[in-house]
């Protein structure tokens, strides 16, 4: 709890003025106690002048009484803006915190890839605002309660000793018997968040695949997998309802016995006339107050169950992002990584030394330097991740150098490994041993994976994908929000490419074969779309070529980038590239491919390789295709 709660408090750049709001919404705590006081004493007083049928006594009560609340209400409404501002502020902390994190290195795509983590996605939108309106709530809520404690049991103690004791004796009982019947919440609560999200997913994953889904006509496989996860979040919640009920049941009999228990205790003293009527309506007020101090655990069981729910889940997701953190760090450093032992298992296997081997991939500065060789992969074997020592091996011992200006194919049958050889590059894979020297990501290096990602945004913010990034810089004058490009320092050590104008970017759509685009958009670049859905994938492969040119990067690594396109697209497209001056490496099935590529390396599954130049390989690779 802490390890979450405390950053904001401690680190962050805004702590001090947080300190400052949450003394703020203290102070204003503080005072609503101050006025429940002053208003348990106008209560008695107004009680007794009614019981003594005193009139001018009762009009001057009832005017202070009003008084009272006018005076009173704005501490009470202000005491909740402020605490409310105050959680928004510490969730758009904790929330932007988490997204970096999550963002940081490829912990999302280890996440996503190992399925350690159910919905992150639901852990960093809802469950942090839920965990920050929580804890304030439940933090402020204890305080006022010690300081009501503390100023009501003089009160309660001043009318009557026993009424006091008979208050700690039912309070105690209270809150036993609450968490043996409440504790299963806890548990239900966690399963709940889980299962709600699993079924938004669902829905999410639906929209995205519509056309997929559609051409299958799996609407009906799809109703019934929803159906699937909508009953499981329907029984928990069930479950959830008759813990609930069965809490409810108990605390309901607490609150109403309540009403009761003051006046059966002190009422013997009033017959005998030993107080005033008043007196009554006091003592139960300030035991209402005092009880629904020590009942805390009582009243907010549930609120108690959910929150332990999400401090469960949003610590055991900063757990395994800070040790994703740590991992996805190491992957830049050049130590050697400990030998595999290949051994002399059956083929396809490999053994792990000591139950650990790395990939060592050590980022070089030759893409800014202007050196010759742009990668280097030296001694590389590539398992297959999963944590088991029998996982297929997919390349042994690959050694690979590409220069600047050369090209090279990758082929090979389906699920060899071509796609993981880039993965491995990418530093996104690790298992194996071996090391790989390239320029980093950003400073020389670009990927085209297999399926072309379209960001949400306009034409412009296709382009400039992930080079330049677009901010949001408030809203504008006419409501709408403004944006504005900035560079984003990708190119670490490189100068900074200047931000490609509109001039730039019709001649990079022009370059990709996308003229037709321009037109369909009436050359508006700021034109925003679903561009995954509106866009053929070949037109979307055009598109990240379109990137791809604007980036300008020293060495790009495609994955099968034009697997969508006809020949003569695809020819002009890798023509584009040789006139750029840009080194490829292609991943590619089609026999067309080897034209534009000086070299071939085959992978033929089980960790065989072989390299050899395209115009040697061309005859035998036309001929198995
Ligand atoms: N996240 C993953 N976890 C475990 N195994 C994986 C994962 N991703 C891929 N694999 C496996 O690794 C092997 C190599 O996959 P890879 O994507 O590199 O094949 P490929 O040669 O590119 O195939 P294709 O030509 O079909 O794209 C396959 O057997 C695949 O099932």
């Amino acid at each position: 709890m802490s390890q979450l709660a405390l950053p904001y408090w401690m680190e962050s750049s805004e702590k001090v003025q947080a300190r400052w709001k949450l003394a703020r919404v203290l102070g204003l705590t503080l005072g609503t106690t101050g006025i429940s006081v002053v208003f348990n004493y106008l209560g008695r007083d107004f009680f007794n002048a009614l019981a003594a049928k005193d009139q001018a006594k009762f009009s001057e009560m009832l005017i202070k009484y009003l008084g009272a609340i006018v005076a009173g209400i704005p501490v009470f409404v202000f005491r909740d803006y402020y605490q409310s501002l105050l959680a928004v502020e510490w969730r758009e902390w904790m929330t932007r915190r988490f997204t970096s994190d999550y963002l940081s290195g490829t912990s999302y795509y280890n996440l996503a890839s190992s399925g350690t983590v159910d919905n992150p996605d639901q852990r960093i939108s809802s469950d942090v605002r839920n965990f920050t309106d929580a804890a304030l709530a439940l933090n402020i809520t204890l305080l006022s309660a010690v300081v009501d404690l503390v100023s009501f049991s003089g009160i309660l103690y001043s009318i009557y000793p026993p009424l006091f004791l008979a208050l700690l004796t039912y309070s105690v009982g209270g809150t036993g018997l609450s968490y043996l019947i409440g504790k299963r919440l806890v548990g239900l609560n966690f399963n709940q968040e889980a299962r709600e999200a699993d079924f938004r997913y669902g829905l999410v994953r639906v929209r995205e695949n519509a056309e997929s889904i559609a051409f299958y006509g799996g609407e009906e496989s799809e109703s019934r997998l929803l159906g699937n996860r909508l009953s499981g979040a329907i029984s928990n919640l069930l479950e959830l309802l008759k813990a609930s009920r069965n809490l409810a049941f108990f605390t309901s009999f607490y609150r109403f016995l309540i009403q009761l228990l003051p006046a059966a205790v002190i009422a013997p003293l009033y017959f005998k006339g030993d107080i005033e009527f008043g007196v009554i309506n006091q003592s139960t007020s300030a035991f209402n107050h005092i009880l629904g101090d020590v009942s805390l655990v009582v009243y907010q069981f549930e609120s108690l169950a959910g929150f332990s729910a999400i401090i469960d889940r949003l610590g055991q997701f900063r757990e395994i992002l800070e040790d994703d953190g740590g991992t996805a760090a190491s992957l830049s450093s050049s130590k050697e990584a400990p030998a595999l032992d290949k051994g002399n298992d059956s083929p396809g296997t490999a053994k792990l030394t000591n139950g650990v081997a790395t990939i060592s991939v050590v980022e070089t500065d030759v893409g800014n330097t202007g050196g010759d060789t742009l990668l280097t992969v030296q001694d590389l074997t590539l398992i297959v991740p999963g944590g088991t020592s029998s996982n297929p091996l997919l390349i042994s011992a690959l050694d690979l150098t590409v220069r600047r200006r050369s090209s090279v194919l990758i082929m090979g049958p389906s699920g060899a490994g071509k796609t993981s050889l880039l993965r491995a590059v990418a530093g996104l894979w690790r298992s194996g041993s071996g090391t790989i020297r390239c320029p980093a990501r950003g400073s020389g290096l670009f990927f085209v994976p297999q399926r072309p990602y379209m960001v949400l945004g306009t034409l412009r913010e296709q382009l400039l994908y992930p080079t330049w990034t677009t901010v949001v810089s408030g809203p504008g004058v006419s409501g709408a929000a403004e944006f504005t490009v900035v560079g984003t320092g990708r190119h670490n050590g490189k100068p900074q490419l200047p931000l490609p104008d509109d001039g730039h970017l019709v001649a990079a759509l022009q370059r990709a074969q996308l003229q037709g685009l321009l037109e369909r958009v009436a050359g508006d670049l700021d034109c925003q779309a679903d561009w995954a859905a509106m866009l053929s994938l070949g037109e979307q492969q055009r598109l990240a070529f379109a990137r791809l040119l604007l980036a300008r990067p020293d060495l790009v690594l495609m994955d099968e980038s034009t697997s969508a396109l006809d020949t003569e697209n695809e020819s002009r497209l890798y023509q584009a590239l040789r006139d750029q001056g840009i080194t490829y490496v292609s991943v590619g099935h089609r026999p067309t491919l080897v034209r534009y590529h000086e070299e071939v390396l085959q992978l033929h599954g089980g960790g065989a390789w072989t390299l050899h130049a395209a115009s040697e390989a061309k005859l035998d690779l036309l001929g198995a295709f």
